[in-house]
């Protein structure tokens, strides 16, 4: 995990690994979905250590995904379906409170779930944004929308102090290592419905499964 941490970011990589996420038959794949997360965790560390408790956060349940990948069971998670239906019929889930199985496959995609909802939201002001725009209010609109409404007042709190000391919108656009701003709009553009298809098809997954609201 630790190599992830130093890499460059670079947009084009997320967004090739992201790409390669969802099969014809609409499944996501988990180890497509774990690098994608990596890829996002790169430009999460070039933004300095006060974003380290969020970076923290993503890369242990990253690293809890990629343990059951390569766990004996390993051959069940290759797909979000696969993992959902494998850890639900052997009774794998904590459904109401933590307790027997508090990190299970599917509760801990969900934390990652909700966050890709929240960089949708971002990413799309990002693309709508004009050159004055303070990307602290675009993160935290994005943020309030999505995540906040899971995360007790202390989060919250520390996550909001955070967004203030986000770079501005020109050197945002510069770590995306896309090229000039036109060509970075460009590629928003591209990656915004790649990410709500990941993220719609998994919101199904879950509401058909009745597990938008696992502990
Ligand atoms: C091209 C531009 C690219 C932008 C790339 C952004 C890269 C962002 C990478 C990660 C985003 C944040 C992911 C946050 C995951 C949070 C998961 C979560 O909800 N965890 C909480 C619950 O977990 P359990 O306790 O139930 O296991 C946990 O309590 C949260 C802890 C950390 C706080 C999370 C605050 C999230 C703030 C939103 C993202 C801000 C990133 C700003 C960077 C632009």
């Amino acid at each position: 995990m630790a190599d992830c941490e130093d890499q460059k970011f670079s947009l084009m990589e997320v967004l090739d690994t992201f790409k390669l996420c969802v099969s014809e038959q609409k499944e996501v794949y988990l180890q497509n979905y774990v690098e994608g997360w990596r890829g996002l965790v790169k430009f999460l560390n070039s933004l300095g250590s006060v974003f380290g408790f969020i970076s923290k956060d993503v890369v242990n349940k990253i690293q809890i995904l990629v343990n059951y990948l390569n766990g004996e069971n390993g051959s069940q998670y290759i797909t979000i379906q696969s993992m959902v239906k494998y850890e639900l019929d052997n009774e794998l889930v904590d459904m109401t409170k933590r307790g027997r199985q508090p990190e299970s496959g599917s509760r801990t995609l969900l934390r990652l779930h909700r966050a890709l909802r929240w960089l949708e939201l971002f990413l799309e002001r990002l693309r709508t944004s004009t050159e004055d725009s303070k990307t602290s209010v675009l993160c935290s609109e994005a943020y309030n929308e999505s995540l906040a409404k899971h995360h007790p007042w202390v989060v919250r709190k520390a996550a909001g102090m955070a967004f203030c000391v986000l770079p501005g919108r020109p050197a945002f656009f510069e770590v995306m290592n896309v090229g000039p701003p036109d060509q970075v709009v460009a590629v928003l553009g591209e990656a915004v419905p790649l990410i709500s298809e990941v993220y719609t098809i998994t919101e199904e997954l879950y509401t058909q499964h009745n597990l938008l609201d696992l502990p």
